[in-house]
């Protein structure tokens, strides 16, 4: 059994998971799994239909996630920073309570949270300027409402979304490092 980390990128919708998540896997030299992708059909209509994801949609689809992360549990980090780190993997997903998130710790090996945290304006703004993508902006408020910050004891990575993506990964390894972060 793999002793590394995945680190799952969590945060509301426009908060950076995919964009960061996708730097720091990058980074390290490992694969990047993007949760978005993993709902089922039926919760992306409902989505699009402008209707917030209840407990009960989210069960099956964290499942997933949890799949996939076990697929993954095996990985090996190509760059130095993946072998410092010791990151087999990186994950996006929004992760927005303390129960989901007790899900993807049952994960084979290890897991860290990074929270990408931000203010409902620069999340506002963030989504309204993104082309392409399937989430309307209000269900933001819904997501905000559901969000329950990681607590003290989840040993959470936080990382303040206002810079740019540089500078948000900075924080996130940093953190990961042990050191300060927001
Ligand atoms: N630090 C940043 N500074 C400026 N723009 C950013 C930053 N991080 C992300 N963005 C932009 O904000 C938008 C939302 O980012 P992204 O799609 O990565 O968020 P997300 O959390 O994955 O959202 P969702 O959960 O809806 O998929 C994108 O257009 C992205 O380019
Ligand atoms: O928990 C949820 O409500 C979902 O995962 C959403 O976060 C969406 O998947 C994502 O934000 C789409 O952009």
């Amino acid at each position: 059994m793999s002793t590394g980390v995945i680190v799952v990128v969590m945060g509301v919708s426009g908060s950076g998971k995919t964009t960061i998540g996708e730097c720091l896997a990058a980074a390290c030299g490992v694969e990047f799994g993007d949760a978005d992708r993993l709902h089922p059909p039926a919760n992306v209509a409902k989505m699009v239909a402008g209707h917030p994801l209840t407990d009960a949609d989210r069960w099956p689809w964290l499942h997933t996630v949890l799949a996939w992360m076990n697929d993954h549990a095996d990985g090996v980090p190509v760059t130095d920073l993946g072998k410092e780190l010791d990151v087999v993997a990186v994950v996006g997903c929004s992760a927005l309570k303390r129960i989901y998130r007790d899900v993807l710790r049952e994960a084979e090996c290890p897991v860290r949270f990074a929270y990408l945290r931000g203010t409902r304006a620069v999340l506002t703004e963030r989504l309204r300027h993104r082309q392409g993508h399937f989430f309307p902006e209000q269900l933001l408020y819904a997501q905000l409402a559901d969000l329950e910050e990681p607590g003290p004891g989840e040993d959470a990575v936080v990382a303040s979304i206002g810079p740019p993506p540089d500078e948000v990964l900075r924080q996130v390894i940093n953190g990961l490092r042990g050191g300060a972060t927001a």
